[in-house]
């Protein structure tokens, strides 16, 4: 056992002539929280993507637990524990915060029937108040969601995240668009959500605070290749990482 969750090797992937990623390696280790940075266009979200299973990749393997899962489709992914959240939130705006999470349980489950049959079960239920209370939401459960402010939308998509019991979630800048208060808050549910449930975190984050806070390993993109990897003030101190970005910030 590599003590690796997620073993990425050598993945190039091309929209007709653009390389937004070529031969990346990255690792991300079981119980860790593993950040992911790069300038605008750097091959960020395509690496997300290839991951979870939204495209094919053109070369390469993607390993989780040990399992080559590049040839798998999303929901065959989501269902080994494998789930990512949004740039921009995905909630259901229309419904109420315990719809919301109700609704985001189905992803482990087979059919329709089963879905609603869980949605009835009332440790489904506590289990959904649990989560908004640890994301602070428990006051607004009954809220339309989009209502809720984008922080909260953003702790909500998180919580919904969570219902399904990942072993690992990507996150794509949880931050963006947050302000400042509300930024600690999450920093902080984040924290705890790796350290209480033990689920393995691997985070994009242009917020240069709040990933060397945030993460353990940072992994560096320019130009669709991996610039650099290593500890947070390793990754501050390298001279290539803040030319190609830091430096343009
Ligand atoms: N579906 C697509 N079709 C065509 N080109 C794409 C597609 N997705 C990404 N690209 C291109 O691939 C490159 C990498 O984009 P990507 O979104 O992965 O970067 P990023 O690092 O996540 O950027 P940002 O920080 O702005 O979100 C960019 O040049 C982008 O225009």
């Amino acid at each position: 056992m590599s003590g690796n969750l997620i073993e990425v090797r050598g993945v190039s992937k091309s929209f007709g002539g653009v390389v937004a990623n070529k031969g990346v390696s990255i690792d991300v280790a079981e119980g860790g929280i593993t950040g992911l940075i790069g300038p605008n266009g750097s091959g960020k979200t395509t690496l997300f993507n290839s991951i979870v299973g939204y495209h094919p990749i053109d070369e390469g393997s993607i390993q989780f637990k040990g399992r080559e899962i590049s040839k798998l489709r999303v929901p065959e992914i989501a269902r080994l524990g494998l789930l990512r959240t949004f740039q921009q939130t995905r909630i259901y705006s229309k419904m109420d915060c315990m719809k919301n999470m109700l609704i985001s349980v189905s992803h482990r489950d087979e059919g329709l029937g089963t879905m609603f049959g869980s949605m009835r079960d009332r440790e489904t239920e506590e289990f959904a108040e649990e989560l908004l209370e640890f994301v602070g939401l428990y006051q607004k459960r009954f809220l339309i969601a989009g209502e809720l402010s984008f922080g909260q939308q953003k702790l909500l998509e998180f919580a919904m995240a969570l219902m399904n019991r990942p072993e690992v979630l990507l996150l794509d800048e949880p931050t963006a668009g947050i302000n400042p208060t509300l930024i600690n808050g999450l920093i902080d549910r984040l924290k705890r959500a790796n350290e209480q449930f033990g689920i393995t975190l691997f985070v994009i984050e242009h917020n240069m605070r709040v990933i060397m806070n945030l993460a353990d390993r940072i992994s560096c993109l320019a130009h669709g290749e991996l610039l650099a990897t290593g500890t947070p003030d390793e990754i501050q101190n390298d001279p290539r990482v803040v030319d190609a970005y830091l430096g343009a910030h």
